[in-house]
């Protein structure tokens, strides 16, 4: 593997699962793996989770990281090509992503969507130039349409936590009260399509994902109906695909509650507004997943990063 970029570069998700758990028990049994290399992360956008936990891995298995917040810090990055830069724009991404590239041995990015341009958030421009441009491997921390370090981790905590053979998996949309991106939902997606699991979809009407990543995953406008004998409700709001980027809905009856879920186990990839997405009681409940799912975050870019050390 060359890049991480998307849940489709995962060539078997269950034994990537099985490798994710042998890291988990021994983490440190690769720390010779990375010695004298560098991992470079850069942040167009806000983190908590994804910026330390991939370090904690780098750190795991010896690499040196660094990391910068590139918008605000770094130059403005230009990205079209053939443009006069004579705007707020001070160097391009040919320039940036290669000389990035002689400091680094890998480079992970996270940057968001616009959710004003549907042609070129899936276009996926910043991460296929840093692709395109730098000449080490590149690893998404959350693109515009995708967040498949996210799913690759949702999936280790629904097998670490299923006590069935085929568990039912709900996604859910909930209420919010900003415009949110797809990326989660779409990877949780595409991970879930790849697992044993029976899994169906529960959104308001004008709120569908892309029928491309959706595909034959049953989608319902009845929450109740969808979380009927659920074993783990996956909640994410994202506003609209078909209305690009709009939030066309804010009812809190698609909050996510403790008697709407019953026993089933309750999972969010964080940061969670509590008491809009979901009650305090789920949250404070043994049923939430949420703390081990962000641990999994560690595993998971560990054996992404192990695959593309153990091939570059
Ligand atoms: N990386 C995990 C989620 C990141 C982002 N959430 C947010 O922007 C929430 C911000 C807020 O609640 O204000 C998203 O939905 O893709
Ligand atoms: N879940 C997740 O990606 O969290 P951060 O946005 O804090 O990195």
């Amino acid at each position: 593997m060359k890049h991480y970029t998307s849940i489709n570069d995962i060539d078997d998700i269950n034994s990537w699962i099985e490798e994710i758990k042998e890291i988990k028990a021994n983490p440190l049994k690769n720390i010779e793996l990375g010695k004298n290399k560098t991992i470079g992360l850069l942040f167009f956008n806000s983190s908590l989770r994804t910026r330390l936990s991939t370090q904690k891995a780098a750190l795991n298995l010896g690499m040196n990281p660094i990391v910068m917040n590139v918008s605000g810090d770094a130059w403005g990055i230009e990205f079209e090509d053939g443009t006069i830069m004579n705007g707020t724009t001070a160097e391009h991404i040919k320039e940036a992503a290669a000389v990035v590239s002689q400091y680094c041995d890998v480079i992970a990015v996270r940057a968001f969507p616009t959710l004003t341009d549907k042609e070129k958030d899936e276009s996926e421009h910043v991460i296929k130039s840093f692709v395109k441009f730098a000449s080490v491997p590149i690893i998404s921390m959350e693109s515009a349409t995708e967040h498949p370090l996210q799913g690759l981790t949702d999936a280790i905590t629904i097998s670490e936590n299923s006590t069935k053979k085929r568990p039912k998996v709900v996604l859910s949309w909930a209420p919010h009260v900003k415009a949110l991106p797809h990326a989660v939902a779409n990877s949780f997606v595409q991970a879930m399509q790849k697992m044993d699991v029976e899994f169906v979809i529960a959104n308001p009407e004008g709120y569908n994902l892309n029928s491309e990543i959706t595909k034959n995953t049953a989608i319902l406008y009845n929450q109740e109906e969808a979380f009927k004998d659920a074993d783990f409700v996956y909640t994410k709001n994202w506003s609209s695909y078909d209305e690009y980027g709009k939030v066309l809905n804010t009812d809190p009856n698609w909050m996510i509650t403790k008697e709407k879920i019953g026993t089933a186990k309750f999972m969010h990839c964080l940061p969670v507004r509590r008491n809009v997405i979901v009650e305090d009681a789920v949250l404070d409940s043994d049923g939430s997943l949420v703390i081990e799912q962000a641990n999994n975050r560690t595993f998971a870019a560990q054996l992404v990063l192990k695959k593309i050390l153990e091939n570059n």
